[in-house]
């Protein structure tokens, strides 16, 4: 319970307990062990707190001048928690996400996202939380937690919940949640459900395997980026080491009187309903008679058929995978993948549907299939998008990834009238971007990746899965009342005119960091060098030419396609895409990045090799 001091609330932070033991074993608490520790974790306005060694944090008001401070003195008696493993938490950074392994029993993938370690992460988050926003005078900072489906997700979710509630913050949980869903929860204004949410953690690992899990965190100016993450982190891995038996019990104590549950997905799915009804003319049931399949891949995506898709109207019966499953039984939650678009598009077939909607398990990610069987993802799901988005913004601006196809391009600027900006990997780089790009004057109300991401300006630049298929669904309906018929065909005829190549196939080229030849460089210098390389190579191909406008990688054109090889965003590897008209083409690409590649010693070109011998 927070304390109210001189009538103003106050936020507990509980985590700083920084043991005697603690500062005898650890060379940080070594450090300070004489010293009032300055711990950024803690920098949270006016406010110093101290402990005295009973299970109670005091805060008291303290001068402007003294921001930051903390005294962080602990009982003797407190005692290290033996089976607090050493964690390198930077190393749980995945670009703007936090992922690690949560299961044990995958050989060589040791768990590193341990509940210590997440009450730790989640405390870091409420540290940061209160660093941003001013404590409203009326009520304590409120945070909501969701999941996916993951086996792992009910312990991380109590254990995040209390590093919350630990810190002096109320925790709402959600369950069973959708990422969107939960960046959603900071804009929703609504009392009685607690919203709108300062900050929002939803516990997810996207289509990873189902012994990792990870976080995303949100406020209600989205979702936060690399350097927040970062500070989160270091904040954790200060707190965590902090920790004792004592403080870990209270913080159990503590918890389970600052959490309340919330069905928010009910509201979320609501606000969806509306959103069709309202561009049908508040029609009631504008799907009436579609017959719309669903596969959630035992994710967090089956609410849609029963909370969004029936209310509007339509049947959903032969959806699949509906179920939360984290073993994902059937198969890999992930529009990308083939297997799980090739399931849907049977499902879609066998039961004469008129559309399939597939969703990856946190539903920030989605892709269509139309009556026909023909997969509405990566370029198309973009350029019927981009149709859709032109349609009520014309001229606007298209952002993409930079792994999109010429013939996107061309469809865009020729066919559409918009202006495709290619742009770079990452969701959150395409949004940033077009976000971006409104501020600089320049339109732009699409951001959306080959991977299925995407996001509106209408709808808050929310990168949701969910949302991109309400857009095609308003266009089912729309088309409807206004006399067409045919189904999912008028989704179909929106492509008409998209230039795609015979053979498109993303190749990834790993680095090995161990090998000599990166003498003591990173794998990322060793990429860079490689990149350079295969520049200069492709500069002196009069075959070749480099792409003239590129934010990431080297995109080459030539022999009727083109190639981009570039550095992961999180891995030590350089995927290559190519496309081309005719498999020889394609190989005589994957060529020209062989013989840059085999340069370097510690690339397994193995794929490429293999490629380009078939
Ligand atoms: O650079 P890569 O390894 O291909 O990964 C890039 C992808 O990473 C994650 O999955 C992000 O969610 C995507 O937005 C991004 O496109």
């Amino acid at each position: 319970m927070a304390s109210s001091i001189s009538g103003k609330i106050s936020q507990n932070v509980l985590v700083a307990q920084c043991c005697k033991q603690n500062r005898q074993s650890s060379p940080q608490c070594q450090r300070d062990r004489f010293a009032p520790v300055t711990h950024k974790l803690l920098s949270f306005p006016g406010v110093r707190l101290s402990w005295d060694g009973t299970s109670t944090m005091q805060s008291h008001r303290f001068s402007k001048l003294n921001r930051g401070i903390v005294y962080c003195n602990v009982a003797p008696s407190a005692t290290v928690i033996p089976s607090l493993e050493r964690v390198d938490f930077l190393k749980l950074q995945n670009g703007s996400d936090i992922r690690g392994v949560a299961v044990a029993g995958v050989e060589g993938e040791p768990v590193n996202l341990t509940e210590p370690v997440t009450e730790a992460i989640a405390a870091a988050f409420s540290a940061w939380l209160l660093n941003k926003k001013k404590s409203n005078e009326s009520r304590r900072l409120r945070v909501s937690i969701g999941h996916d489906s993951r086996v792992s997700a009910q312990k991380l979710q109590d254990a995040a919940s209390r590093g919350i509630a630990g810190a002096g913050l109320d925790v709402v949980q959600y369950g069973l949640a959708s990422t969107p869903a939960m960046f959603n929860s900071t804009l929703t204004e609504k009392d009685d459900i607690l919203c709108p949410v300062d900050g929002s953690i939803m516990i997810t690992a996207s289509h990873l395997p189902y012994n990792r899990n990870g976080f995303k965190f949100f406020t209600n100016a989205g979702g936060l980026g690399k350097p927040d993450i970062k500070d989160i982190l270091e904040r954790a891995a200060d707190i965590y080491q902090c920790f004792t038996t004592e403080s870990l019990k209270n913080s159990e104590i503590k918890a389970s009187s600052s959490i309340k549950r919330v069905d928010y997905m009910s509201v979320y799915s609501s606000d969806l309903v509306a959103a069709v009804r309202k561009a049908a003319g508040n029609t009631e049931k504008p799907l009436e008679g579609f017959h719309i399949i669903v596969d959630a891949g035992n994710g967090a995506g089956g609410f849609f058929a029963g909370k969004v898709l029936e209310p509007l109207g339509a049947i959903t019966s032969g959806s699949q995978f509906l179920e939360p499953d984290g073993l994902f039984p059937n198969h890999i939650p992930n529009p990308e993948d083939k297997a799980a678009m090739k399931s849907i598009t049977e499902a879609v077939l066998s039961n004469k549907a008129d559309l399939g909607i597939i969703f990856d398990t946190d539903v920030d990610r989605s892709a269509a299939v139309d009556f026909a069987g023909c997969e509405l993802n990566r370029n198309r799901l973009i350029a019927l998008m981009s149709a859709i988005v032109l349609e009520e913004h014309p001229g606007t601006t298209i952002v993409t990834d930079s792994v999109t196809s010429d013939g996107l391009t061309t469809f865009i600027e020729k066919k559409l009238g918009g202006k495709h900006h290619r742009f770079k990997r990452g969701y959150k780089n395409v949004i940033d971007e077009a976000i971006r790009l409104n501020s600089v004057g320049e339109e732009s109300h699409l951001a959306i990746e080959t991977s299925g991401h995407g996001a509106l300006k209408e709808n808050h630049w929310l990168d949701d899965g969910a949302y991109l298929m309400v857009k095609l669904l308003n266009k089912l309906a729309s088309a409807r009342a206004s006399g067409l018929g045919g189904g999912s065909q008028v989704l179909t005829d929106l492509l008409d005119g998209l230039e795609e190549p015979a053979l498109a196939v993303e190749l990834r080229i790993k680095i090995d960091q161990n090998h000599a030849d990166l003498k003591g460089r990173s794998f990322r210098e060793y990429g860079e060098a490689v990149l350079k390389h295969l520049e200069n190579i492709s500069d002196s191909d009069p075959k070749l030419q480099k792409a003239p406008v590129n934010y990431e990688g080297v995109r080459v054109s030539g022999y009727g396609g083109w190639f981009l090889l570039r550095l992961s965003l999180h891995d030590p590897v350089l995927p290559l895409n190519i496309e081309a008209s005719t498999k020889d083409d394609a190989l005589k690409l994957g060529l020209a990045v062989l013989s840059a590649a085999n340069e370097f010693p510690a690339l397994d070109t193995t794929s490429l090799t293999n490629f380009v011998k078939v």
